[in-house]
């Protein structure tokens, strides 16, 4: 394993770009920031890289992919691209390492997502990571560049559902601000939270994850996160819903991007194509698209079928091994 400083590149000077790059500099590795502004070229920056570390939003995540592949296909013949962006493609519903592995099939691409608000760790807080990926070899040296007294790094051998946790979660975080801005207490909270974490895993099974990463740093860990910190932009976009904000007053109001809303528009075209039970992120659809209030959303949440709370474990199979108490 290669524990000599490194030269690494990250796209995507905002918020989590530049929060990562303090995190890199804390072990002397050499830090290039690129953003479609910077003075320098893509080509320069790039030259001489071992790490392309990707913290552009999701939008713009397979143009700059693009962008990095026709510039300097040849050079990055050993580098190792590191994603860290928490959202989905709309149409092809790909997640931000799908689109890196489709342009570059030949570099080893590492998932970098857990509990990490960026305005903590820029106050120098402790937090911890998961770096995933199908290449261990690279995941442990992602884990070795990152590792720090602030900042403790985990590797997982199950990519798209780390990347999944940090994904989905944000549209539960949305629903969270919501819960939080109509004041429904803690009770409602952990049961939206809970039950969140339902969708999250059913989606994520759908689409290959493990269901234990979802109990893990980089789904339950970052879903308490997000869910529970007026930082998140994610959470200010429902708890600012709640209080008779529109959404392009709450967008234009928010600094850096809020991937939960449309992540939540590719998720209902996921769930309607695999028939998956999502009905927080129906709400928050629904919400989101201007079509019910917040109250609205809370009624129906509350007013569903009733049912047996596993989906696997129906209560009958419970009581009939003689466990009923
Ligand atoms: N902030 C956090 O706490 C945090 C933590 C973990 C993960 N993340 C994830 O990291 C990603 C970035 O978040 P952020 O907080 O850094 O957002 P941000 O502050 O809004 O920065 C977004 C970055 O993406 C670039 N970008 C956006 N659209 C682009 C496009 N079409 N082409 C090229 N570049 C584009 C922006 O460039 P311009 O400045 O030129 O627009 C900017 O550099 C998101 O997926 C987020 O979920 C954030
Ligand atoms: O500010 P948010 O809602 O994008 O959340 C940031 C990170 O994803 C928290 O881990």
């Amino acid at each position: 394993m290669n524990n000599k400083p490194q030269n690494i590149t990250i796209l995507g000077a905002g918020a989590w770009g530049q929060a990562l790059a303090h995190l890199a500099a804390i072990n002397q590795h050499t830090v290039r920031l690129w953003s479609r502004h910077s003075p320098v070229s893509l080509e320069d920056t790039l030259a001489n890289t071992d790490i392309i570390l990707c913290a552009i939003s999701m939008k713009g995540v397979r143009d700059v992919a693009n962008l990095v592949n026709s510039v300097n296909e040849k050079s990055l013949k050993n580098t190792i691209v590191v994603t860290a962006t928490k959202g989905l493609e709309p149409y092809t519903t790909y997640t931000p390492s799908q689109i890196w592995e489709t342009i570059f099939p030949h570099q080893p691409v590492v998932v970098l997502s857990g509990p990490n608000l960026s305005k903590e760790i820029e106050q120098k807080l402790p937090a911890a990571t998961v770096v995933a990926s199908k290449n261990v070899v690279a995941a442990q040296q992602i884990q070795l560049v990152f590792s720090s007294q602030q900042f403790r790094v985990y590797t997982n051998p199950d990519p798209v559902g780390v990347e999944l946790g940090g994904t989905l979660k944000n549209v539960i975080a949305i629903s969270a601000g919501v819960c939080d801005g109509l004041h429904l207490g803690t009770n409602a909270k952990a049961a939206l939270v809970t039950r969140g974490l339902t969708e999250m895993v059913r989606i994520g099974n759908t689409l290959g994850a493990k269901t234990e990463t979802f109990y893990g740093l980089s789904g339950l860990g970052d879903l308490l996160a997000t869910c529970n910190s007026p930082l998140s932009r994610n959470y200010q976009v429902g708890y600012q819903l709640a209080n008779s904000k529109t959404l392009p007053e709450v967008l234009s109001s928010l600094s850096g991007t809020a991937e939960g809303v449309n992540t939540c528009r590719v998720l209902m075209e996921i769930a309607q194509k695999h028939s998956i039970a999502i009905p927080i992120t129906e709400q928050v659809y629904q919400l989101l698209a201007g079509e019910i209030t917040p109250r609205q959303a809370l009624d129906k949440l509350m007013l569903r079928d009733i049912k047996s709370e596993f989906d696997n474990f129906p209560v009958e199979q419970i009581w009939s091994r003689g466990e009923k108490c």
